[in-house]
């Protein structure tokens, strides 16, 4: 199998406290992989690492190249992320935030060819932030903010693609959508990795990393009964996972 990204040995500090232990993780290419754990298990640090944005001591490779000799006009071509809480400048048109997704297609002074006008209507259109274009981010809602970071993800047409939260203050047809949207980019062959807390839709990837006090407590298929197991212990058993409708659903486990 090949794999699209892996880390050997990986650990990171912040704030001179280690948060990420050793993480020797292989991640395939051209699935989907989601990230679990509680809060504060290291998940956002694990995929800002995954992408080149914290220092940390082992590997991080792409393609099985070592992420610090790719340079960083061909990182941008092969990266598209989608972070959390981004503070996007809010006066920004929506139709400029998106083409921000083009930026490593276009030379430093090169403007934006028809091709990159064509993706960002291609990716504001597939999320349905078409109609907001000539908008400004701060007359939008949280939610739609987001389908419109969504948007600018999606326009750079990357290989990998790493989402943080992408379904944070989606309601749920937009949540249903977000899930079409990605099984289109499996389809066209990218890898996807999102860290997601709705753990009924991220048993729709492909695999599970489940992480607990920044360490992988277990990464395997998302119908390995396994895996479900090392779910429900991470969330200290206040939650089952149940099969219904050849899906998988959460649900409280009150005492
Ligand atoms: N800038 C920072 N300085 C020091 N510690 C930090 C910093 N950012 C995060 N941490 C700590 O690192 C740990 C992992 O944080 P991280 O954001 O990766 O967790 P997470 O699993 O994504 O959590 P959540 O589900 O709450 O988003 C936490 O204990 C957090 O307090």
């Amino acid at each position: 199998m090949k794999h699209a990204v892996q880390t050997q040995h990986l650990s990171v500090q912040l704030g001179g406290r280690p948060v990420l232990h050793g993480l020797n993780l292989q991640i395939a290419a051209g699935r989907w992989t989601c990230v679990l754990g509680p809060n504060g298990a290291g998940k956002s640090t694990l995929l800002k690492t995954l992408a080149g944005l914290l220092p940390h001591t082992g590997q991080v490779l792409w393609q099985g190249q070592p992420l610090e000799s790719i340079e960083r006009r061909s990182r941008g071509l092969q990266l598209s992320w989608l972070g959390q809480s981004e503070s996007t400048t809010l006066d920004l048109r929506v139709w400029d935030v998106a083409m921000l997704g083009r930026l490593p297609h276009q030379g430093w002074w090169g403007t934006p060819t028809l091709k990159d006008a064509e993706m960002v209507e291609a990716a504001l259109k597939a999320t349905q932030a078409w109609d907001w274009r000539e908008r400004t981010l701060g007359e939008l809602s949280g939610g739609e903010r987001q389908r419109v970071l969504l948007a600018r993800a999606m326009a750079g047409n990357a290989p990998l693609m790493l989402m943080d939260e992408p379904l944070a203050n989606l309601d749920p047809p937009h949540q249903v959508d977000w899930l079409e949207q990605v099984h289109c980019l499996i389809a066209q062959g990218t890898t996807v990795v999102s860290v997601l807390h709705e753990i009924g839709m991220a048993l729709h990837a492909d695999e599970v990393i489940v992480m607990d006090q920044g360490q992988v407590i277990h990464h395997g298929a998302c119908s390995d009964p396994q895996t479900h197991t090392a779910i429900e212990a991470v969330f200290n058993h206040r939650i089952r996972i149940h099969a219904l409708d050849g899906q998988w659903v959460v649900l409280p486990r009150t005492t």
